[in-house]
């Protein structure tokens, strides 16, 4: 049995983030993207990655950012990764990849096992594929919406580059998340918030508990 990587999204307050360095996240993330109630300024997320840094890796999500938003999160926020959640494609993930040097986190929406091949032209080109519920139809955001799939689509998938489960995740289904899927490292969002947007340390902990207590594997 390991223990599960825990990446907590879309943290945007010190007390919330120490929640999730304090629980054990190995990631946090931070979100770039006006219409998110998640979103932070460049000096919020400067300010925040500085509070994380060397606790946990530092994720910037964005969603099909131009080169100057990128070259500023690099160079001012200074993230160990990008997350990128729009319609990427792996042509560009390799040019960001060039521009910046930063590890890489391409997610890609699933309903349906053939979803799962989407990732095959990303290989090589990213770190980690993060398998993520599709928006539901007329959604604002294309992720953080707090919608779950089969994770069972996951199972004993092994596509030689790492990957992260999310969608729907919460402290009440992280065990059975872990236990349908066997993926070892689980993002979540909405389901650690109190309301929309709104993060809530106790859900923090509860969650890391949870997927810690649960692990993964035999
Ligand atoms: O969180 C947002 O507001 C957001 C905005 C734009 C793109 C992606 C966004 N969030 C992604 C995530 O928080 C997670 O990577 C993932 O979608 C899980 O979200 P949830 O189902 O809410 O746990």
């Amino acid at each position: 049995m390991t223990q599960p990587l825990v990446k907590i999204c879309g943290l945007s307050t010190p007390d919330t983030l120490d929640a999730a360095l304090e629980a054990g996240a190995a990631m946090v993330g931070l979100v770039f993207f006006p219409k998110s109630p998640r979103n932070v300024s460049i000096e919020e997320a400067t300010s925040l990655a500085e509070r994380a840094r060397g606790k946990a890796e530092i994720v910037a999500l964005v969603v099909d950012a131009d080169d100057d938003l990128i070259d500023r999160i690099a160079e001012e926020v200074k993230p160990d990764w990008l997350q990128l959640h729009g319609k990427e494609t792996p042509e560009r993930c390799a040019r960001i990849k060039m521009r910046t040097g930063l590890k890489l986190m391409k997610a890609l929406g699933v309903s349906q096992s053939s979803d799962i091949d989407a990732a095959l032209p990303y290989i090589g080109l990213v770190d980690r594929i993060l398998f993520d519920a599709k928006p539901p139809k007329g959604a604002e955001l294309p992720g953080g919406n707090g919608v779950a799939y089969d994770w069972s689509l996951l199972k004993e998938l092994d596509l030689g580059v790492p990957v992260m489960l999310s969608g729907g995740l919460a402290p009440d289904t992280i065990a059975e998340a872990l236990a349908l899927s066997g993926i070892s490292a689980v993002d979540v969002s909405s389901g650690v918030e109190r309301e929309r947007g709104v993060k809530d340390e106790k859900l923090i902990r509860a969650f890391i508990a949870n997927a810690r207590r649960a692990g993964v594997g035999e």
